[in-house]
């Protein structure tokens, strides 16, 4: 499809951006051949995915105009290496290259951080990047993986725990566990709870795989939209699992999704929501115009490709411009 001469115009900012950010997304990188997923439908480079961030690091580096941070979308290793006692070897392997970075990395959580490692584990971790918030300290967040920081005066990125709730890196005598459990057998009679539900299509969320914020988590969230709506901030929400049908599959979607979507719609500070975990990445604009991106996995990247971003941040919108899987996109705000 031919680009409209005001699409290409936006395209064609010359301006100054306030600033810039990179994003990848789902790396699990590990020391083994080449694999595939589940259902044996995409072939997983295990290796290679080491190249691949080696490749969106020097591209980075190289740029005009530095990215003020980086944006690691969770699943940095594969949770294979934990079955080969290689969980501590490969994370160093791949935060040696990210240490080649000029820029701050942001880590996100998925599911794979919790294979190979405990909970307290990850907080005591070079993945643990929680910048302290401004708010007062709320005790019921301490073992809450959430945090916020603006890299620019009227911009501010929030980094959310998608497996707050969930049924792995919890211990089993802890109450957010059998809360999880609960949930997650309410909606999925199978015995394996990494298979999905079959009879109704939305209930295929509820796999182990998956999570869910804590009402907790949810409050903190909603006092931090509140005050950045006061503030007039525009708001970009990060997070392992996608929050909108229509950017993902059903069996990669965040458990109570259906909860956290109206929160950050009523909130007119927010304009984007990204996120990884789905490979095949996704596209939406919602209802209020929140942009939903779920960024493409370089594990399931062929060699000869690339799968990283860089997102230029402007007083209007957000230009991403992609690598290799990702598509180049203008996301003007609401
Ligand atoms: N339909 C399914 N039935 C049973 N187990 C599944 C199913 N889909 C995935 N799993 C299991 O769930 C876990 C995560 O799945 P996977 O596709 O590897 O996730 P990721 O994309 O995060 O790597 C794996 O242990 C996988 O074997």
């Amino acid at each position: 499809m031919m680009a409209t001469p005001q699409r290409r115009a936006q395209m064609e900012d010359n301006a100054a951006p306030a600033f810039t950010f990179g994003l990848i997304a789902d790396i699990q990188y590990a020391d083994l051949k080449d694999g595939y997923n589940f259902h044996g439908t995409r072939k997983r480079y295990y290796r290679n995915s080491l190249h691949l961030l080696r490749n969106a690091i020097r591209h980075w580096n190289e740029e005009k105009v530095k990215p003020s941070f980086i944006l690691q979308l969770g699943d940095i290793i594969d949770g294979f290496n934990r079955k080969h006692g290689a969980s501590g070897k490969a994370l160093e392997k791949v935060l040696d290259e990210f240490r080649g970075c000029s820029a701050q990395v942001h880590h996100v959580w998925g599911n794979h951080e919790f294979y190979n490692f405990t909970r307290s584990a990850l907080f005591s971790s070079e993945l643990n990047s929680e910048v302290k918030g401004e708010e007062e300290r709320d005790d019921r967040m301490d073992d809450v993986y959430a945090y916020h920081f603006s890299p620019a005066p009227k911009f501010r990125f929030v980094v959310l725990d998608a497996y707050d709730l969930s049924l792995i890196g919890r211990e089993e005598s802890c109450e957010k566990y059998s809360q999880s459990f609960e949930i997650i057998k309410e909606h999925n009679p199978n015995e394996e709870l990494n298979q999905p539900a079959g009879l109704i299509p939305m209930d295929g969320r509820f796999v182990k795989f998956n999570g869910g914020l804590s009402q907790d988590q949810l409050d903190w969230l909603d006092r931090l939209l509140t005050s950045a709506d006061e503030k007039g901030e525009k708001v970009t929400v990060v997070s392992h699992i996608p929050v909108h049908p229509y950017s993902t599959s059903t069996t990669c979607l965040t458990w109570n999704y259906d909860e956290i979507l109206p929160l950050l719609c009523a909130h007119k500070s927010v304009v984007c929501f990204l996120a990884g975990h789905d490979h095949d990445g996704g596209y939406c604009v919602d209802s209020t115009g929140i942009h939903h991106l779920t960024v493409e996995g370089v594990i399931e990247t062929p060699p000869d490709c690339d799968a990283f971003g860089t997102v230029y941040v402007y007083e209007d919108k957000m230009i991403l411009r992609g690598n290799g899987r990702i598509k180049n996109r203008v996301l003007m705000y609401r």
